[in-house]
């Protein structure tokens, strides 16, 4: 037996829901650039779970079963209010809250097609209510109901203030959702795989890929990203900053990646939307500072922005809390969890590699009171 650490290169399922090939990403055959600059998220979201783009009699009929299934159990936003609401991460909030929606559905374990497909649209539906509901309670405020007449990107952000977002907003956070919706066998997504592959439910395996998509070195990356430009402080700061860290052999957050060598195809949309909306709340430093991290990490190490480095400055332009960008990462990658669970039901087999023991020899039994 040999071992690849992390399973780098290794290609552990066959897949119809996203591609990475010559460093282009598809959505079904779609291509992100095309996406992002046409796609509502919830076409992304039809897209992802029936492998083409919906029709307009489909699309509203998605947007109306995503709006009627927007609220949740008022037993979970009871629940919520006992967290510690003030001391605990939203990512550790969204795991129990997800876990706990399970009990509410009375077919969690109905293994039916039909049943999960339901699942599916309640979970892309409930989930930025969970997250939105519990931003509110951990500011002493009641949680806004969803808007059955507003789109997803829209009614998250009205979810999280209690006023209707500008246009602008909308159209933004809707484009950052779209990029963020699937990529193929990224961490959170095999390990909800893996998770179904037992046959499992569908609330494990949500709730198994939040806990996977909550480290930094995937989704909880974002974070991180804005927790360094908020050190760096000023565009001055950025080189001695970026010469210690390097010097000392520290990892720059949201540079990297696993599968893109030559650049990550989501930067360049964020980017460009930190570009915009950073001038238009007139704090443009963010950007900038962004901008020379960037050339400067990248000329000394060759190491590339991914999709988690210019979405940090965008999310904190549309005046969101630090700590909530990686729940937002999870209500887009929902959607492409949920995709992916489908499709392993679909033709399903346990996933179950091999470990090649590194342990000690073969040892003797030694009675306790002879230790
Ligand atoms: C949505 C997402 O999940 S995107 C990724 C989000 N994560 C981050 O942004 C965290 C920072 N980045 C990283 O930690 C890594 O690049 C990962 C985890 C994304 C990919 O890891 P791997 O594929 O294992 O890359 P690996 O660690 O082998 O990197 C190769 C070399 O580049 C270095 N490197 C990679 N990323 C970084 C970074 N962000 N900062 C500094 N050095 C880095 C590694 O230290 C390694 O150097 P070495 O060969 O001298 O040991
Ligand atoms: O694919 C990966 O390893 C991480 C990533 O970029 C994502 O999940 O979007």
């Amino acid at each position: 037996m040999s071992t690849t650490r992390g399973l780098e290169g290794i290609v552990a399922t066959t897949s119809s829901v996203s591609s990475i090939i010559d460093n282009v990403l598809t959505y079904q055959g779609y291509e992100i650039d095309d996406l992002a600059e046409h796609a509502s998220f919830e076409e992304v979201v039809f897209l992802l779970w029936n492998g083409r783009l919906p029709k307009e009699s489909e699309l509203e009929n998605l947007k109306a079963q995503l709006a009627e299934h927007s609220d949740i159990p008022s037993e979970i936003i009871e629940q919520m209010k006992s967290y510690p609401l003030n001391s605990i991460h939203p990512m550790a909030a969204l795991r129990t809250a997800i876990s706990s929606l399970g009990l509410y559905d009375a077919e969690a374990d109905v293994m039916e097609e039909e049943a999960n497909q339901l699942k599916a649209i309640k979970l892309q539906a409930k989930i930025p209510t969970i997250v939105t509901t519990f931003s509110r309670l951990r500011e002493g405020k009641e949680p806004v109901s969803p808007r059955k007449d507003l789109g997803f990107a829209a009614n998250f952000l009205y979810m999280l203030t209690g006023e209707e977002p500008e246009e602008i907003s909308v159209n933004a956070f809707n484009k950052a959702l779209v990029l963020h919706a699937d990529h193929e066998l990224n961490a959170s997504t095999f390990t909800a795989r893996v998770c179904v592959a037992t046959l499992s439910d569908v609330y494990s395996g949500i709730t198994a890929a939040i806990g996977a998509l909550k480290g930094p070195l995937h989704g909880g990356a974002n974070e991180a990203v804005m927790k360094m430009l908020n050190e760096i402080g000023s565009v001055e700061n950025v080189e001695p900053y970026i010469r210690k860290a390097i010097d000392n052999k520290e990892k720059i957050m949201g540079f990297g990646h696993r599968v893109y060598k030559n650049g990550d195809p989501r930067a360049k949309h964020l980017k460009e939307m930190s570009k915009k909306l950073t001038e238009i709340t007139g704090e443009s430093k963010w950007y900038e500072m962004s901008v020379k991290i960037d050339e400067l990490f990248t000329s000394e190490k060759g190491i590339l922005p991914n999709v988690d480095f210019y979405s940090a400055s965008v999310y904190h332009s549309l005046g969101i809390d630090h700590d909530l960008f990686t729940p937002i990462f999870a209500v887009s990658r929902t959607s492409g969890w949920l995709a992916h669970i489908l499709e392993q039901y679909s033709n399903n087999r346990l996933i179950r590699p091999r470990a090649e023991y590194n342990g000690p020899g073969k040892q003797v039994y030694i009675p306790l009171e002879k230790r």
